[in-house]
């Protein structure tokens, strides 16, 4: 064997070693460029890694104690107030102002539509008015809002009330109670007997646990196979559907007792609108209010309970207030009624800040039907554009001293597009009385029969939540006022 037979094979090994290492050389040089300059005006970001682009990222932050809005958080500090990252094989941009905020929220339907990750559109199901595009949403919003008279709000605050005092009362001989858990408890209970007047406890219970596993797969890879956390979800929406389906049969045929609740009304004619909706645009609508409803609400009053307890201050004026109302109720110990709830100027105040400060649901996406501009930066036909609603929340240029509960802060009118907690424009949340009477509701109970204690006040956040709340869930200790 010559001395060139001998070397050719390491040779060409080495020539192979190069050629790889240079074309590694280059992609990330290229990856780095596109992360440091923003070419023709497109928002500045990575894509990330070829097909995955920057998911396991997302799904990384989603599994920490930072919480979800961690990925955006260290996004916006590198790349600044708008930027673009690829999230299961979509491209997202972030928008963070008041007036990008505004130009997407007064074109909603025009320029932009509302669009979730694949994996939430699955679980909701394709019927869900959070999925629904132009004509149908207009159909389905129609048919939902009227679900929110002023008879069933005020029917719901009395019910909410009486389950709210009796939970209280069970807290008087408990060492130590997780405000996180009675409060899903209490508003999944509420919205399940408006919903589908479903009140027995174990059922309750079973269907709550569903709804969990619904909800835990929301922000999971979106790939339906055995032992993921996807698959869970899936399956335990098969079993919500199963049992929504039963309840819309009965009713159909108008066995049983009568109801006047929600699926209801939507599974009879509407006689303004002239239509009938199908099954499953029933089932998926009645998930998404559940949904919708119940983790929103608890993680709104589990945060109000910990601001409250950091400042004890404004726990005191709110207090005084409290107890004024109910000592000019009439009569004395009569259940909470709307007109009470109205006479509640400081509280309102404490509920809009801790929402303010929570920020529960901290970004709304919308995608591009055409390519257009916000901040600047070109967007293109397709792009998911998402407002943070979070970052407007705590820009010091929009609020002073962002960072502190000041409820007061409320006494003047906000301006426009700077209060985002329940969205704005065509979107705007279809609960957003019946969350802020839950809120007050609660927060009057509360305040006027305990003082309490935060136990342990770790801030860090659950994991796998699509709304952000503590860890801890938020555990205290009462003693009566
Ligand atoms: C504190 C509690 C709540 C918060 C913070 C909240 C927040 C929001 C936000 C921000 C949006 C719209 C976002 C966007 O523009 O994309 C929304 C939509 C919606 N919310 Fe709520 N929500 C709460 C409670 C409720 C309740 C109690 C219900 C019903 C029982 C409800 C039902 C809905 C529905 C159906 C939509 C979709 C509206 C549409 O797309 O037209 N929400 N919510």
């Amino acid at each position: 064997m010559t001395f060139i037979h001998a070397f050719l094979p390491l040779g060409l090994h080495l020539c192979s070693v190069l050629v790889i290492a240079f074309w590694l050389f280059r992609t990330t040089q290229k990856i780095l460029l596109c992360r440091n300059k923003s070419t023709d005006n497109i928002p500045p970001g990575t894509g990330g890694l070829p097909l995955i682009g920057e998911s396991l990222q997302f799904l990384s932050a989603n599994s920490s104690a930072k919480g979800l809005y961690h990925f955006v958080h260290i996004r916006r500090l590198r790349y600044g107030n708008c930027f673009k990252t690829n999230i299961f094989g979509k491209t997202h941009v972030f928008v963070s102002s008041v007036e990008s905020a505004k130009a997407i929220l007064s074109n909603d339907f025009v320029n932009f539509t509302k669009r979730y990750v694949k994996s939430i559109s699955e679980l909701v199901g394709d019927q869900s008015i959070l999925c629904a595009t132009q004509e149908y949403h207009r159909l389905i919003r129609g048919r939902l809002s009227n679900l929110f008279t002023m008879d069933s709000t005020s029917s719901f605050i009395k019910h909410f009330d009486h389950l709210i005092v009796t939970t209280l009362r069970s807290w008087e001989h408990k060492q130590t109670v997780v405000v996180l858990d009675d409060a899903l408890k209490v508003t999944f209970q509420a919205i399940c007997k408006m919903a589908i007047s479903l009140e027995n406890p174990n059922e309750l219970e079973m269907l709550q646990k569903d709804v969990g596993q619904v909800c835990e797969a929301m922000l999971a890879f979106p790939l339906n196979l055995p032992y993921t956390r996807f698959r869970a979800g899936m399956k335990a929406r098969k079993r919500i559907m199963e049992m929504l389906k039963k309840i819309i049969d009965e009713r159909r045929q108008g066995c049983g007792e009568c109801h006047e609740d929600f699926i209801q009304s939507l599974v009879s004619e509407d006689e303004k609108l002239g239509c009938k909706l199908t099954d499953s645009q029933v089932q998926d609508n009645i998930l998404t209010m559940i949904i919708a409803g119940q983790i929103t609400t608890a993680s709104a009053m589990t945060w109000m309970v910990k601001y409250l307890d950091e400042n004890q201050e404004i726990q005191h004026t709110l207090r005084a207030e409290q107890q004024l109302m109910l000592a000019d109720k009439n009569p004395c110990g009569s259940p909470l009624t709307i007109e009470d709830l109205n006479a509640m100027p400081y509280a309102s105040k404490v509920v809009r800040e801790s929402l303010r400060m929570a920020s529960v649901v901290p970004w709304f996406p919308r995608v591009a039907l055409k390519d257009c501009e916000i901040e600047g930066f070109k967007i293109k036909k397709g792009w998911i554009v998402n407002i943070d609603a979070r970052y407007i929340h705590l820009d010091p240029t929009v609020y002073h001293d962002p960072s502190e509960f000041y409820p007061s802060r409320f006494d003047d009118e906000s301006k426009p597009y700077s209060f985002l907690a329940f969205g704005t424009g065509g979107r705007t949340c279809l609960g957003m009385n019946l969350a802020k009477a839950m809120m007050l509701v609660f927060l009057n109970r509360l305040v006027t029969t305990y003082r309490w204690k935060v136990m342990d006040p770790d801030s860090s956040l659950e994991k796998w939540v699509l709304f952000a709340r503590p860890r801890t869930g938020c555990p205290i200790r009462v003693t009566r006022v």
